[in-house]
């Protein structure tokens, strides 16, 4: 069967900053998959050469057998992409945001009110539909930005830190979202995320990626069942790149922390 995705010697430099080194990823289809690891790691960038925003250094990388860098408009069509910093606008309804994306993706007029009205209520969001986005909650406009992704009907959705900014309870919410869109849609979900127990939780597999690296892969209980019973990934993160999780974020330069407090602010 082919994969959903497959990274093969991927690679991105920046000026003299290797960000992604010779990464391989191979996805199959209706995962849910975790790429995991510290501000930095080189997770974005990563993601942005698999839905087609960079162009490799060096690699390849094919979704759904299709190549990348050859045919970049009919990856996009399989991909929906929710990246990390706010896509929805404030000023508009949700039901006009998620409309917006309708027309962006050429989405028959036929159907058009059909496929938003399906996604908003995908997402637990009908009877806020009428209201402006920007009096949604955090947890909600995390929401809508799945309903825009949903609107191409995708059937890979990649996502980048999902519940990133959001309180404990509505990150929760929003995993349950994705837990069900994949069940029912068959989609696969690729993610990135550095909470280390959410990607427990929900990831059929996972790889730990630092300094621009994949370090190791697998499902989260075998890379915890591999280093004693007790285990949890945050040791199977020190175990395979020497470092601490809490420590790598830390030196996340000015970009990071930057981008981190914008994405809090606006998610109220
Ligand atoms: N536009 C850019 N110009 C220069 N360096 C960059 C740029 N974007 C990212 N980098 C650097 O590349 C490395 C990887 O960044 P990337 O954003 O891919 O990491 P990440 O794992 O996604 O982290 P985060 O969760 O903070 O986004 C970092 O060292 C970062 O500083």
């Amino acid at each position: 069967m082919t994969n959903a995705v497959d990274c093969v010697d991927l690679s991105y430099q920046f000026a003299t900053h290797l960000a992604v080194d010779h990464v391989n990823l191979a996805i199959a289809p209706g995962e849910m998959y975790g790429l995991l690891g510290p501000n930095g790691a080189g997770k974005t960038t990563t993601i942005r050469m698999l839905t087609t925003l960079l162009k490799p250094f060096t690699g390849t990388v094919r979704v759904f057998g299709i190549d990348a860098t050859a045919h970049p408009m009919r990856v996009r069509r399989a991909i929906g992409y929710v990246p990390q910093a706010l896509s929805a606008d404030a000023n508009l309804t949700g039901v006009e945001n998620v409309e917006l994306f309708a027309r962006l993706f050429d989405v028959p007029r036929r159907f058009r009110r059909q496929r938003v009205s399906e996604a908003l209520d995908a997402m637990g969001l009908t009877e806020a539909a009428g209201r402006l986005a920007g009096t949604y909650s955090g947890g909600m406009i995390r929401r809508l930005e799945l309903a825009q992704s949903l609107i191409s009907a995708p059937r890979l959705l990649v996502l980048d830190e999902p519940t990133v900014g959001l309180d404990p309870i509505a990150r929760g919410v929003v995993w349950e979202y994705i837990a069900r869109l994949r069940s029912e849609h068959q989609m696969t979900v690729l993610m990135t995320t550095h909470y280390m127990d959410e990607a427990d939780s929900y990831c059929d597999r996972i790889s730990l990626m630092h300094r621009g690296k994949i370090r190791v892969t697998g499902t989260p209980a075998t890379l915890r069942g591999g280093l004693g019973e007790d285990a949890t990934l945050d040791d199977v993160f020190r175990h395979y790149t020497g470092d601490t999780l809490d420590k790598t974020a830390e030196e996340g330069g000015i970009r990071d922390v930057r981008r981190a407090r914008r994405t809090a602010r606006r998610l109220g």
